[in-house]
């Protein structure tokens, strides 16, 4: 149904707490391929028919096939994104991309080579950034940039709801032009985004119990939706704990914006029953990021999944409330 004036609902699938995907088409007639919506990045990138026969990452995903569209647009110029964790080549394409129900023209990159760490883990295809334009590769329109455009949006915003629970279906939603009041209760509150044009906000501290542990001068907090956990400059990462101390574990809270953001111990604890019994890990990942860039912490689903976002490019703000 459509729900914001030519736009419909993506629901998200909840793979394990740590990987969201949508579905979006590529090419007439549609090719099918589920794909991060990722604010932390602003290419589009999903695997290529033509990728080589040695990127096992390739071969057990959706791939493009250029050949078998009508739309597809010739490019060639060549593409690779270097991750933190692994990296993607191949070549550039066009063709007709279908997100939430719109269409566009959009350049994306078909890749040929997928790093087999980390992408044999992923069950989705490929990436769809929702970052701005200055983080694009190549300085390609993104995706939304080319909605918007368009004018069909109620409003020039995107929302995203994660799950906390795999077993809850939907796993997740993305709303393009608008919120979905049915995964969020009261009010959001607002923060601008910093000047350098990336989903991050200031942080004013991030506390342990009552104690203001870390970021105590301000720092850095990218809302990465990409992102399968919370990352700080902190030297544990994938601490384990022991299960039956989980309930005395404090919460953590993060203030942004003039407001206070915590997270409990069910929010920051992946518990795993296991057949050696139950592992208990704080999901919270060391990442050193030096000044002028760091200290730099990056929100990710975990954060999402407890404070329902909205990320406004109209008025450069993200807004949080809290999650369903
Ligand atoms: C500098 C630039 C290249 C733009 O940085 C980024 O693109 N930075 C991206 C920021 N958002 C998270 C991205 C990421 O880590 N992955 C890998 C990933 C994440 C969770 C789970 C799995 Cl299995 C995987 Cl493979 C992409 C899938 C989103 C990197």
């Amino acid at each position: 149904e459509d729900t914001n004036n030519g736009t419909v609902p993506t629901p998200l699938t909840n793979y394990l707490d740590t990987q969201y995907y949508g579905e979006i088409s590529i090419g007439s007639p549609a090719q099918m391929f589920n794909v991060v919506f990722d604010t932390g990045s602003a290419n589009l990138w999903v695997p290529s028919q033509s990728c080589s026969p040695f990127s096992t990452a390739c071969f057990t995903h959706n791939r493009y096939d250029a050949s078998k569209s009508r739309t597809h647009i010739e490019n060639g110029t060549g593409f690779s994104i270097q991750y933190a964790a692994g990296n993607v080549r191949g070549f550039l394409s066009e063709d007709v991309v279908v997100v939430g129900g719109i269409p566009v023209v959009q350049v994306f990159a078909e890749a040929t080579a997928l790093s087999a760490m980390p992408f044999i883990f992923a069950k989705f295809d490929g990436v769809l950034g929702m970052g701005y334009p200055n983080v694009a590769i190549d300085g390609i329109t993104p995706v939304f940039d080319r909605i918007m455009s368009q004018h069909v949006l109620k409003e020039e915003v995107f929302s995203v709801y994660y799950s906390r629970d795999p077993k809850h279906s939907p796993g997740g939603e993305l709303v393009l032009g608008g919120t979905d009041p049915n995964y969020y209760t009261g009010n959001f509150n607002y923060m601008g985004t910093k000047e350098t044009g990336k989903w991050e906000v200031t942080m004013k501290g991030v506390s342990v119990g009552m104690d203001m542990m870390f970021c105590a001068e301000g720092c850095t907090a990218v809302i990465d939706t990409g992102s399968s956990y919370i990352t700080g400059p902190l030297d544990e990462s994938g601490y384990k704990v022991n299960c039956d101390t989980v309930k005395t574990l404090p919460s953590v809270t993060f203030h942004l914006g003039g407001q206070e953001y915590s997270l409990t111990q069910e929010d920051y604890i992946l518990w795993q029953s296991q057949i050696e019994g139950d592992v208990c890990t704080v999901t919270f990942r060391g990442l050193d990021v030096p000044p002028p860039t760091g200290p730099i912490w990056i929100l990710g689903a975990n954060f999402i999944a407890r404070y329902y976002t909205e990320f406004d490019r109209r008025n450069n703000r993200i807004g949080f409330a809290a999650a369903v």
